[in-house]
């Protein structure tokens, strides 16, 4: 399997490349030059596998022969041995809901199913080819210490997180800054997660900066993580539709950079019957305008909301979707990219458009609906949803056994569930203690030549 660039800047390359690589140098996604296309025997033969099992089957034509088969098992074995869930992630039936608990990993988020796999595949591919990788990262909250704890003690690596100071709710931060191993780094940036990504964004596009100081990256802009996260769309669809192709499942999906809703579009690209793929937003909207309107344009603001890790405008992802919907076509992708940055807005044609709308559905929800729809769950069921799942299961209210994906265990977001049913989730041991440890940030501007000039003084001379 090779890797293109959605800007069309550069030579394919391996899967090892495009993990080490994190943004193309062109400034582009990587994306594969092709998408595995899977048959119905294939998708019934799937549905009976554990998770781990499942996971090296999907893997596997997108890594290539680049991991001997045997080692890519045990990376995978590894990875989610830290679940405290047998199944990894189960599907759960609660009230008239299915909800695909994301959230039994090391740091009670999605992300954790990815970055305990790359956490775990960096240090195999460093240790291989006997180099370092320093590591930057921007987070809305639930990224950073996922990919902290991915990589925490990893020989060979440094991890430097940025995350929008007051921004991540009081757990998320002390998540982050609680983990004192020594190459382990987190700055609080005053402004947005936006401003934390643009930042990021250009110390990788510092083609001399990031070769020298061997950048790598742990967002979505990481092949590796949305390639993760499709095997869960597989597991569920086997769980519930019990491996008939003929079976379709909805899922809603709790949206903000367009990394976890795209790896459920490339799921449906390799064939999993899927209906509708809800992109499920909060207040921030640009996503579910764009859906409706096949208008992307940006607001003036980012919004504060009760579902904080969706605070976010620039999807990174949805560069790879445009890619898609026009076909590889390079140019365009550039063209309508052009058009973002000087007007702040880009649009597709009816055609697209119309495709846009077959291949997504979007809704838009309030804090108040947030809030409403916990109360509901909690009501009916007694299971508690975090704000970023109850924006999931609002946005699927008229879909009918639609798989709702829990992003976050409930008890992240302690203030916005209290509000809404007047007692916060009882925590997961992994949170327990948190507020009460010793940690450790520093707070710099959210500017490329701050964060820059700590990188070097932390590292001092490249590795
Ligand atoms: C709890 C939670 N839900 C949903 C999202 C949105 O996911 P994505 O950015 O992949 O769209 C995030 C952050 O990414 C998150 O942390
Ligand atoms: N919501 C995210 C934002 C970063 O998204 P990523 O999926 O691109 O890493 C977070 O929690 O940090």
């Amino acid at each position: 399997m090779h890797y293109l660039s959605t800007r069309g800047g550069i030579a394919p390359i391996g899967f090892a490349d495009a993990v080490m690589m994190g943004l193309a140098t062109d400034g582009g996604l990587l994306v594969p030059a092709e998408i595995p296309q899977l048959d119905a025997a294939t998708l019934r033969a799937w549905s009976g596998l554990s998770f781990q099992d499942l996971a090296l089957e999907v893997l596997t034509p997108f890594v290539g022969d680049e991991i001997p088969r045997a080692d890519l098992r045990a990376l995978i074995d590894r990875s989610y041995a830290t679940f405290t869930h047998p199944e990894v992630t189960p599907v759960i039936k609660t009230g008239g809901q299915r909800i695909l608990e994301l959230f039994h990993g090391p740091t009670a988020a999605f992300k954790d199913v990815a970055l305990q796999l790359l956490g775990n595949l960096f240090a195999y591919l460093l240790a291989r080819d006997g180099s370092q990788l320093n590591i930057v990262g921007a987070t809305s909250g639930d990224t950073g210490s996922a990919a902290i704890y991915g990589v925490r003690g990893k020989e060979r690596i440094q991890i430097f997180i940025l995350h929008p100071k007051g921004r991540v709710s009081p757990i998320q931060e002390r998540q982050m800054t609680t983990v004192l191993d020594a190459n382990v780094h987190n700055i609080a940036v005053q402004g947005t997660f936006d401003d934390a990504q643009r930042v990021v964004k250009s110390l990788f596009n510092d083609l001399p900066f990031k070769s020298a100081y061997r950048l790598g990256a742990v967002n979505s802009i990481n092949w590796a993580r949305i390639l993760a996260q499709t095997v869960y769309y597989f597991y569920a669809w086997g769980r519930v539709s019990g491996g008939d192709p003929a079976q379709p499942v909805s899922f809603s999906v709790p949206t903000g950079n367009f990394g976890d809703v795209f790896a459920g579009y490339l799921a449906r690209r390799m064939g999993l019957p899927i209906e509708r793929l809800v992109i499920a937003t909060n207040r921030n909207d640009i996503l579910t305008r764009f859906v409706k309107t096949g208008v992307y344009a940006i607001e003036d603001r980012v919004h504060q909301t009760l579902s904080p890790a969706m605070d976010i405008q620039l999807a990174s992802n949805f560069e790879r979707y445009l890619y898609h919907l026009h076909d590889g076509d390079t140019a365009q992708v550039r063209a309508l990219l052009g058009d973002l940055q000087d007007t702040g807005r880009l649009s597709v044609d009816p055609a697209r458009h119309a495709q846009v709308q077959a291949d997504f559905s979007a809704a838009a929800v309030s804090d108040p609906e947030t809030l409403d729809q916990i109360r509901a769950t909690f009501a009916s069921s007694g299971y508690i949803l975090c704000p970023h799942t109850a924006v999931g299961v609002r946005a699927a209210q008229d879909l009918p056994g639609c798989v709702c994906l829990a992003t976050a265990h409930p008890a992240k977001f302690g203030e916005a569930v209290r509000e809404a049913i007047g007692q916060e989730a009882p925590p997961p041991p992994s949170l327990l203690g948190l507020l009460e440890k010793e940690s450790r940030c520093v707070e710099l501007d959210a500017t490329p030549e701050a964060i820059k000039g700590h990188l070097q003084s932390v590292l001092e001379v490249p590795t």
